[in-house]
């Protein structure tokens, strides 16, 4: 299988706090992969110099087989990297059919705009809601419209940080069961997340971030196992 990023090196500081030092991380294609770590770890920061939009010091990003580590945001979402931060990134005064408007517009018009509105209608089980003003939705809905607004757009890559976070247990799965459809879909899935119930639920391999450094990479099971890992959760870890 082929590595959809292969990141080498990536190193970023700002002044003396370092929140990448000297990254290496590669992803398959197709993957289902969280990213977890402490408080601070770096984790955000990685997904910033994914993105673009922050210049790392050092180290190279390559996507889907190309040099990606001087583009600008714009030109990485145009290569197919989608992002759903923490931060709701939804208009809350918008009806939800209008911020997936307002997301697809650039990508889409006329009928097959229509037709990808409906899909994502049905994707996020939210017909009901079409005209309801975004900020009227459940904090779960207002999750599943970003996520539709991030994957509407036919990403290879979506970049997902906490997807599930103030979800109560019940969003949560179906928020899994998402991911997994998109998964099947064809979309290789990066995600930072807290709760280990869910990376359970959607991960096949999980990354630990610690310091700004990958600290450690298996299957959930060699991660819950890792005596290391328990350490510096636990903030005991000298490393
Ligand atoms: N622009 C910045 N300037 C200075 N320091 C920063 C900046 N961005 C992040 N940091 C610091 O870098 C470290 C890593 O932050 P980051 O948000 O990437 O961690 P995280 O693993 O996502 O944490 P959390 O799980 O709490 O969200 C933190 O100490 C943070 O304060």
């Amino acid at each position: 299988m082929t590595d959809i990023l292969r990141v080498q090196g990536l190193r970023k500081a700002f002044g003396g706090v370092v929140v990448a030092n000297g990254i290496d991380f590669s992803l398959s294609t197709g993957a289902m992969h969280c990213l977890i770590g402490p408080n601070g770890a770096g984790k955000s920061s990685f997904f910033r110099l994914l993105l673009g939009e922050h210049a790392p010091d050092a180290g190279t990003i390559i996507f889907d087989g190309s040099d990606i580590t001087n583009l600008r945001s714009f030109q990485r979402i145009r290569r197919g990297i989608s992002v759903k931060f923490q931060v709701p990134g939804i208009f809350k005064a918008l009806s939800v059919r209008q911020n997936l408007e307002v997301a697809f517009q650039d990508h889409l018009n006329g009928q097959s705009l229509n037709t990808k509105i409906h899909e994502m209608l049905d994707f996020t089980d939210l017909h009901a809601e079409e005209t309801t003003p975004a900020g009227n939705l459940s904090h779960g809905q207002q999750q599943w419209l970003e996520i539709a607004m991030a994957v509407g757009v036919e990403p290879k890559l979506l970049l997902l940080d906490e997807p599930t976070a103030g979800m109560s247990p019940d969003e949560t799965r179906k928020t899994g069961e998402m991911l997994h459809d998109l998964n099947a879909r064809g979309i290789t899935i990066l995600a930072v997340e807290h709760d280990m119930a869910f990376v359970e639920q959607i991960a096949r391999r999980v990354t630990v971030l610690h310091f700004g450094s990958i600290f450690v990479e298996g299957t959930i099971a060699e991660i819950i196992d890792h005596p290391g890992v328990q350490e510096i959760y636990l903030g005991t870890a000298d490393v």
